[in-house]
């Protein structure tokens, strides 16, 4: 009888927050949710230890439970995006000399030179914001070259706030990645180039060009360029997996790296709500149209395209509060809240950002009841649906901004923690008047890498990225649109945009 053919497969990896405290608990006592939230209620940070230990212990993992590492033809994966990784002089050395007797965190404990590096929840870089929007003519000249305005996360300003603030520890970096680069150059065993995706979150990538703004390198910190290094197609193969993981591990000494890329890029989709830590809403592209909200990301897997996204910063830590807050700490009482609740809420309308919100720059919980005055409380199953019908009509008002409008054929492509739950997905498809769509795991950043390292291991740009997963699982509908959706929120959603600029008004002042 002819025996089967070698299994063969791609694997794909996602450095973020989450996943990372899911292999290492031990770090979730030394931080909070995987981050420091420094003394200033500003600086975030998260140990680089904490990501090179967990890729140990998930590696080691597979391992023990007797993964064929052997098969894997190829790898890529994802990083949460902006933050960033200063590795120090003679770093390069370690990496190309690893000893695969040893755990990855043993042999690099001495190879960073910030060990506590910023994330996308940091806002502590707004002086070196306004100074990278001067330097280049604005806030709206920046956003047409780099494709945002400046923010805080971004990585130019957070590089130039260690620069200012740090330059000792600066001027020993001979190396400056993302999260993304970063894990692609452990398993490359060298320095991985950051890919265009990934780098249009910096403030320092020309979107249109695809090359480094000399005029924001220049305003952020000195010999910049040579740091960060030349930056590469999001579908590029960077190189060969290091030998430390065909010893160690059994990879085969064959199996390409293809370049990481951000968290958001991952799963390029043409529609897709991430309900994670932070929400963010994901659009494709085929004209970009930078504005001084949202941003524009190069395309990582068709060069010729972009993709809008939209963050925001209040996603599932909001959730989890109101859940412990008003539903007894259990997702069950929360969706029976939901049941229990009418589409529109009675016209109670909720905004809650307990940390400083991104889109828009609102911080604080204001209610305001059908007649729009501002009242302190509801009662607890409408705080429940406030919360999430705000979420969603918030994110239906801002897309709509960048020019997105739903069509007939729109599909809802919903990933993250929360699209697990079904009540709160009813919703996402109620406000938005779409089918809503899950996949079967909530690791869409990992399928959408595998799925990557398969297309660039198919030749990439010459390869359409819709030809390599024709043959994927198809999402699974989740939820449709109940009867009289649409006529609720087409009638609610100009008066939530409303309130949001009445609190925006007075939060910031009137516009100028
Ligand atoms: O800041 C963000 C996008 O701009 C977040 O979605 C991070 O990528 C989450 F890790």
């Amino acid at each position: 009888m002819a025996e089967s053919a070698p299994r063969r497969c791609c694997l794909g990896w996602d450095f973020s927050t989450q996943q990372a405290l899911a292999c290492i608990p031990c770090f979730s006592c030394r931080t909070r949710g995987g981050v420091h939230v420094h003394k200033d209620g500003l600086t975030v940070t998260s140990p680089v230890l904490m990501w090179v230990q967990a890729l140990d212990i998930i590696l080691e993992k597979m391992k023990a439970s007797g993964f064929d590492f052997s098969q894997v033809l190829a790898l890529s994966g994802a990083g949460q995006q902006h933050g960033s990784i200063y590795w120090q002089a003679g770093a390069q050395q370690a990496l190309r000399s690893l000893s695969p007797d040893l755990p990855l965190h043993q042999q690099l404990q001495a190879c960073f030179s910030i060990s506590d590096c910023p994330v996308w929840m940091d806002s502590s870089t707004t002086a070196q914001c306004r100074q990278l929007e001067a330097a280049v003519g604005g806030a709206q000249a920046l956003s047409c070259l780099t494709g945002s305005r400046a923010y805080e996360r971004f990585t130019g300003n957070q590089i130039a706030k260690i620069y200012q603030q740090n330059p000792k520890a600066y001027s020993h970096t001979e190396r400056i990645s993302l999260v993304s680069s970063f894990a692609a150059s452990l398993f490359l065993g060298s320095y991985s180039p950051i890919d265009y995706s990934d780098g249009s979150g910096m403030n320092l990538l020309q979107i249109q060009d695809k090359v480094w703004s000399q005029a924001c390198l220049g305003s952020c910190a000195p010999h910049l360029e040579e740091k960060l290094g030349p930056p590469v197609p999001s579908c590029s193969v960077v190189g060969a997996i290091s030998s430390y993981y065909v010893q160690r591990y059994g990879f085969p000494p064959g199996c390409k790296v293809v370049a990481f890329t951000g968290d958001n890029p991952a799963l390029p989709v043409s529609f897709q709500v991430s309900l994670g830590t932070s929400d963010t809403l994901f659009l494709w592209l085929q004209e970009p149209m930078p504005t001084l909200e949202g941003h524009i990301f190069c395309n990582p897997v068709d060069p010729q395209h972009y993709m809008a996204l939209l963050c925001f910063k209040n996603g599932s830590l909001m959730r989890e509060k109101i859940r412990d807050e008003f539903a007894s700490c259990s997702w069950s009482e929360f969706s029976k809240a939901l049941q229990s609740t009418e589409m529109g809420n009675g016209g109670n309308l909720g905004f809650y950002f307990d940390v400083m919100e991104i889109t828009p720059e609102i911080i604080g919980r204001h209610r305001f009841n059908t007649e729009n005055h501002k009242v302190s409380a509801f009662p607890g199953d409408v705080e429940v649906r406030a919360l999430i019908e705000g979420q969603f009509m918030a994110k239906r008002i801002h897309a709509e901004g960048l020019g997105y409008r739903v069509m007939s054929k729109t599909k809802i492509l919903a990933t993250g923690g929360a699209s697990h739950n079904r009540d709160i997905l009813q919703v996402l498809a109620d406000v938005f008047g779409a089918p809503v769509y899950v996949m079967d795991t909530a690791n869409s950043a990992c399928v959408g890498s595998a799925y990557r390292a398969f297309h660039g291991l198919a030749g990439g740009t010459d390869v359409p990225f819709s030809e390599v997963v024709k043959l994927a699982p198809n999402p699974r509908l989740a939820a449709t649109p109940s009867p009289g959706a649409s006529q609720v929120y087409e009638a609610l959603l100009p008066q939530f945009a409303k309130l949001e600029q009445r609190i925006l008004s007075q939060t910031q002042g009137p516009p100028e």
